[in-house]
């Protein structure tokens, strides 16, 4: 595969960044390096790597992390002979000086993340990483809350900032296939003709992988996913599957999908505590539209207050909170635990 082929599409990896609010965030650094090791040895070109919530993260409100994420991206970097490295970046989490330190340690691409309605708040990001000449991408988040028309205008925001590829990102795993396919379309009609668009995906619904191929099929050219489905909520698109349909289908990726299925099942699925699965907390996410990352949080507060975990995801979705409001999951699960009490006399 050649980058110039029109048809080709990119996979990158985000087992190391998706996949740590999966771990909460207890990535070692021998578990990053064998990944990265396995990855790259299958062709895949681009692997991010950070605290989930991007750098920065590790905080209380998110959770902290096991491995400074410095440590992390550095042993990263040391470890891939061919592949870049990716870190992701939400303004106001994580700062200039973060991203500037990620490229000191050598990192090349900045995937800089927003609200699907705040790209504004990008602006600056995109600036300093093109002046460091870091690849640079945007994440539209939770992008089911916007329709296609208000999410190209934000994509045309983060392209005239700097962006050389927007992502529809589905946190919530809540777009069903033609939901998917219209964001696509409509961000390709809009910053088609200078950046390429983007699909990260997940499997809250199952739909990760279909809505993959389906934004594929609509013109993106970068799909996100991680082996073993490692990433918030009910897992991302398995990068490991998204390499056989792709092959499947005649689309080059220039990844070898025996390499990844080998590093998911051989690297990967001995040090994952509990694989991502479609369950009824999850299921919730994708049904409410819930950030697929408040899953380990929503479970913790119901293991503390004695209510069930789609209750408060339920709750969480009616009441359209977004990242950073990781917070208001326990008052959530306090008001659930004082209803049941008062009912119980
Ligand atoms: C910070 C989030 O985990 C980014 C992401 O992967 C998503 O919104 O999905
Ligand atoms: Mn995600």
């Amino acid at each position: 595969m050649t980058t110039t082929d029109p048809g080709a599409v990119r996979i990158t990896d985000s087992t190391l960044r998706d996949g740590s609010h999966a771990m909460a965030h207890q990535f070692t650094e021998g578990q990053v390096r064998a990944t990265v090791h396995a990855l790259d040895a299958a062709g895949v070109q681009v692997i991010e790597v950070a605290h989930g919530d991007g750098l920065g993260g590790s905080t209380f409100n998110y959770g902290f992390s096991r491995t400074d994420e410095i440590r992390l991206i550095e042993a990263a970097v040391d470890e891939a002979t061919r592949a870049r490295i990716a870190v992701l970046l939400l303004p106001g989490l994580g700062t200039v000086e973060d991203l500037r330190h990620a490229h000191g340690v050598g990192a090349s691409v900045a995937r800089i993340a927003t609200h699907c309605t705040e790209a504004d708040v990008s602006v600056q990001h995109f600036g300093a990483a093109r002046e460091l000449g870091m690849e640079t991408v945007g994440f539209l988040m939770l992008s089911h809350r916007a329709s296609p028309s208000v999410l190209a205008k934000q994509a045309r925001i983060m392209v005239d900032a700097g962006a050389q590829c927007v992502y529809v990102v589905d946190s919530a795993g809540a777009l069903v296939l033609g939901d998917a396919q219209a964001r696509i379309a409509a961000l390709v009609d809009e910053i088609g003709a200078e950046a390429q668009v983007g699909f990260h995906g997940h499997q809250n619904l199952s739909l990760g992988v279909a809505n993959s191929v389906l934004a594929y099929q609509t013109g993106a050219r970068q799909i996100d996913g991680a082996l073993c489905a490692l990433g918030a909520g009910a897992g991302n698109a398995p990068t490991e599957v998204l390499s056989a349909v792709f092959e499947r289908l005649g689309v080059p990726t220039g990844v070898d999908a025996q390499g990844v299925a080998a590093a998911a099942e051989d690297v990967v699925k001995p040090f994952i505590p509990r694989l991502p699965w479609m369950d009824r907390a999850a299921i919730v996410q994708g049904y409410a539209g819930v950030y697929s990352s408040f899953l380990l949080h929503a479970e913790r507060a119901a293991e503390r207050y004695g209510v069930p975990a789609h209750e408060i995801l339920e709750r969480v979705g009616a009441a359209g909170y977004v990242g950073g409001q990781e917070d208001m999951i326990i008052d959530i699960a306090l008001e659930l635990a004082e209803a049941r009490e008062r009912r119980q006399g």
